[in-house]
């Protein structure tokens, strides 16, 4: 907060505010410029790069930084996107008419999570605001609200869901309750904006008077939410932080809905990063919803961005998607026309969001209604193909693709009244400005066409006054011009002062030039003037009228928007499934993955010219080939083998076609990455436990339908410690009674080949390369068996390691595979007892686990260094040799 300033009644005013928006940055509106002071004003210069001065202020000094009102459009999403919260205070009177110091009051609070602001929105992307409510017994309540779009959900789940969720949805600012910071901070921190509210917001009582209150009705059944109690608070801490932030007028915001966990697959988190599905894990990378974007209205970006992280796992939603898609492939017209259609529509989900905040300016009005004007045509073309259905009797299976349309084409609204009104009303070249005129149509109104009259006449009046006055005076460059402060005067330069007649009154002397008036001048002002202001009056009621009546449409708006947006998103798919050759995917209740000749979406668009993907099949079940141990040297390319699969089976939930020649995908439920631990070295953590603990979070969640991913886990210790971590995963994934999980695992440990002996669901494979004259050769075909060596050192030589180190590895690994990869050895690795699980660390029954449990939940994971790591492992190693 600001050091109390020398108390001057402005001064006086200021505290005042300021006080009461703690932690925001206060634009204070001084006359023509948003000023700020103290701590603020040092932020705000160092944020805008404005200049900042100090001024002496009762013996010490205070900085101070400004910037002019009009540039605040400028400079608030540079404050915005910086994570600081901005409360603009306005003048709320005339200062002309004001008695004594001017009233001032904060109109609007912008924070990261909560703006309507065009510049500091991504058309593209939602910004949402995200409420965690910290519940009791790992269930914590998370709710997601976007003000610019209406969009308002809840849910409620376990710590690692709720974080997927916040990751999924990547919201701008995140509220939690201040009583659990440490808490908050430990689970999810560090990655937000974000901001505390005090504990008593975090009622359920709270909660669900704020929700039912807003949405007037009597209890929240309607909306699915009933059973929710946490989701309900997060909810209602958002409802609570938009009145906070002083905005009030938020009825766009119809419904809230609830999340559905159970309608989406799981992805973990390594899982969205992993498969880099929204975000590059390096600059400069290519995410998934890249390649898969071609939508072309801003609504259909964003559902499509949410799609790519909540994939469907019912089969009939999937398929209504996938035939839709189908149906635009096999239309190319109709997908052509539809297409032509939707490019002209903006983004009307934030149009029609800013009625309702009575924010839409009145060029924006003229956007929705040519927005709202393709509406209609879509819904003919859809609803014509409803005729054709009947032709060819296709669509009477519900998910058929005629189906569907039929049912958007139900749904569609083309607001005709709401279209007249505009079109006949507002003028297409209306200002941005409500309050300049020059929006209302002539033929409205009579009084305003009649006070448009006399402006023009006045105006016209005044032209020919200037020439009257030229050719009396003979000064040809005399003119006529206005400002805010004396009206209309006569301009004379002075180099024609002689020549002015003595019947002008001088009014202003400036630098070149002189002003004067005449009566005659000033009695066409008052004209002009009244009818201008009249006019102004006019024109804004109309408009506020116009507004209000779009205000009745919000809802059908916000339906219309869903279904061009689905239209879009969907017609994207057909566009990239086109346009990179995937195929449709057939989707069954089974558990088989049966893909022919797949394909990685994003690397096959990156390879460099000339070389082509290679493609693979790929094959899991529950019954015979259920894990697939894949080795291969490095670089072959075992990761990209684990990640196309993924992607394939999630671009199939999602609804898209898919990068191969045929795909039948029994449906997956949640799907798990782990990558071995030396991806996380730069984040200095002890890579080591963190692969193990998140290792060991994938096996406490697994289901029947999960499929696996796991690259080289194991990799983050020695050898042998992480062979038989490796082996025992395997095994354990293999013998759980209730799941068979499908497992991809690719390993450089060569010694994991010997399960497939012993396991009947396990299967080597591995991605074959060919050695030619002492060299690898990249065939990048994955081939059943495993492979004999890692072909490490290959890759090392091509990597350009000196010759010398080259001879010497391969003399090395020549004598070590000699000495142990015996059969005496492998004899060893057999022979111990197998699916021997009830001495395993997961048995809960066992003392020692005990023991363990306290030694872990001591240790640090945060502090601990690689080596620490490795020493704490040992430790817990013999007790569990005890
Ligand atoms: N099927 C393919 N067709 C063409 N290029 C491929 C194919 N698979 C992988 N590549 C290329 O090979 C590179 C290495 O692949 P990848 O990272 O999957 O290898 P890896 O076997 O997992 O290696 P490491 O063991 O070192 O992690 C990829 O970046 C990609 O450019």
């Amino acid at each position: 907060m600001a050091k109390e300033r020398k108390e001057t009644p402005l001064n006086k005013q200021y505290n005042q505010i300021k006080a009461k928006y703690p932690g925001a940055l206060l634009l204070f509106r001084v006359g023509d410029f948003y000023e700020t002071f103290g701590e603020d004003a040092i932020r705000a210069s160092k944020i805008l790069g404005i200049v900042l001065t100090r001024r002496n202020n009762g013996g010490s000094h205070e900085e101070l930084a400004g910037f002019p009102h009009h540039s605040l459009d400028n400079y608030l999403p540079k404050l915005v996107r910086a994570g600081e919260r901005v409360a603009i205070c306005d003048q709320l009177e005339d200062p002309a008419t004001a008695k004594g110091i001017v009233k001032r009051g904060v109109t609007e609070l912008v924070t990261p999570g909560v703006s309507l602001n065009d510049n500091v929105l991504d058309v593209r992307r939602n910004n949402y605001l995200a409420a965690v409510h910290v519940g009791d017994d790992d269930v914590y309540g998370v709710a997601f609200l976007d003000i610019s779009t209406g969009e308002f959900m809840t849910s409620q789940g376990n710590a690692a869901y709720v974080d997927k969720m916040l990751q999924g949805f990547s919201p701008a600012e995140v509220l939690f309750c201040k009583k659990h910071k440490q808490e908050f901070n430990q689970l999810f921190g560090g990655k937000y904006h974000t901001f505390q509210l005090e504990d008593w917001c975090f009622g359920y009582d709270y909660g669900y008077d704020q929700l039912i209150t807003h949405f007037q009705t009597a209890t929240l059944k309607g909306f699915g939410i009933e059973n929710l109690p946490m989701g309900i608070i997060a909810a209602g801490v958002i409802l609570h932080y938009l009145r906070e932030t002083e905005h009030k007028e938020v009825s766009h915001i119809s419904r809230v809905t609830r999340l559905e966990e159970e309608k989406y697959v799981w992805l973990d988190r390594f899982t969205v990063r992993n498969l880099e599905l929204v975000f590059p894990q390096q600059e400069g990378g290519v995410p998934l919803i890249q390649i898969l974007d071609q939508t072309v209205t801003p609504m259909g970006a964003r559902l499509l961005r949410k799609w790519v992280v909540l994939p469907l796992k019912e089969k009939l939603p999937i398929e209504e998607r996938l035939n839709t898609v189908e149906h635009y492939l096999n239309h190319e017209d109709f997908h052509d026309a539809v297409t032509q259609y939707l490019k002209h529509i903006g983004d009307l989900e934030r149009l029609i969001s800013k009625v309702a905040v009575r924010r839409i300016n009145p060029r924006e009005l003229v956007q929705l209604k040519k927005s709202l004007k393709q509406i209609g045509p879509i819904k003919e073309l859809l609803a014509g193909l409803v005729q054709e259905e009947k032709k060819v009797k296709a669509g009477k299976t519900s998910g058929s693709a005629y189906a569907v349309l039929n049912k958007y084409a139900d749904q569609l609204n083309p607001c005709s009244f709401l279209i007249d009104e505009i079109e006949t009303k507002l003028r297409d070249d209306a200002p941005v400005l409500s309050n300049q005129g020059r929006m209302i149509k002539s033929g409205v109104d009579s009084d305003l066409d009649e006070l448009h009259a006399i402006s023009y006449e006045g105006k016209d009046y005044l032209l020919k006054l200037q020439n009257r006055e030229i050719e009396r005076t003979g000064i040809g460059s005399l003119k006529i011009a206005y400002n805010r402060v004396f009206g209309y005067y006569l301009e004379v330069t002075h180099a024609h002062q002689n020549k002015v007649p003595a019947d002008w009154i001088r009014k202003q002397t400036l630098v070149n030039a002189e002003r004067y008036i005449t009566p005659e001048l000033k009695e066409y002002e008052e004209k002009i003037l009244n009818a201008e202001d009249k006019i102004s009056t006019i024109e804004f009621r109309i408009f506020s009228e116009l507004m209000l009546t779009a205000a009745e449409y919000v809802g059908t708006i916000q339906q219309n928007a869903l279904v061009i947006s689905t239209l879009d998103a969907l017609g994207s798919f057909a566009t990239i499934a086109r346009k990179n050759n995937y195929v449709k995917p057939v989707i069954t209740e089974g558990k088989e993955l049966d893909i022919k000749d797949g394909r990685h979406a994003v690397i096959e668009q990156q390879l460099p010219l000339g070389e082509t993907y290679v493609p693979n099949d790929l094959y899991l079940d529950d019954t015979t080939q259920q894990i697939i141990i894949i080795t291969g040297p490095n670089m072959a390319g075992k990761s990209a083998l684990l990640r196309q699969t993924a992607l394939i089976v999630l671009m199939a939930q999602m609804g898209s076609y898919v990068p191969a020649k045929a795909a039948s995908i029994g449906l997956v439920d949640k799907i798990f990455t782990r990558v071995g631990a030396s991806d996380n070295l730069s984040r200095g953590e002890s890579t080591f436990m963190v692969e193990m603990t998140e290792t060991a979070s994938i096996l406490n969640n697994l289901s029947d339908r999960s499929l696996v991913l796991m690259d080289e886990i194991g990799r983050g210790t020695s050898t042998y410690d992480g062979v038989s971590i490796a082996w025992a995963i395997t095994e354990y994934l293999h013998s759980q009674p209730e799941y068979r999980p499908k497992t991809l695992f690719a390993t450089h440990y060569h010694e994991l080949n010997q399960l497939a002996d012993d396991f009947p669901r396990i299967k080597n494979f591995n991605v074959a390369v060919k050695e030619v004259d002492n060299k690898v050769i990249f065939l990048r075909k994955l081939k059943p068996g495993g492979s004999a060596h890692s072909f490490g050192i290959h890759v090392a030589q091509i990597a350009g390691m000196p010759q010398p180190i080259v001879l010497r590895a391969s003399e090395i690994m020549h004598h070590l595979e000699k000495d142990h990869v015996t059969e005496a050895h492998k004899k060893r690795v057999k022979e111990i007892p197998k699916n021997n699980f009830q001495l395993s660390i997961f048995e809960p029954a066992d003392p020692r686990l005990e023991e363990l449990k306290e030694k872990l939940t001591l240790v640090d994971v945060n502090t601990l260094s690689p080596i620490e790591a490795l020493l704490k492992l040992n430790e817990f190693q013999k007790i569990i040799k005890k």
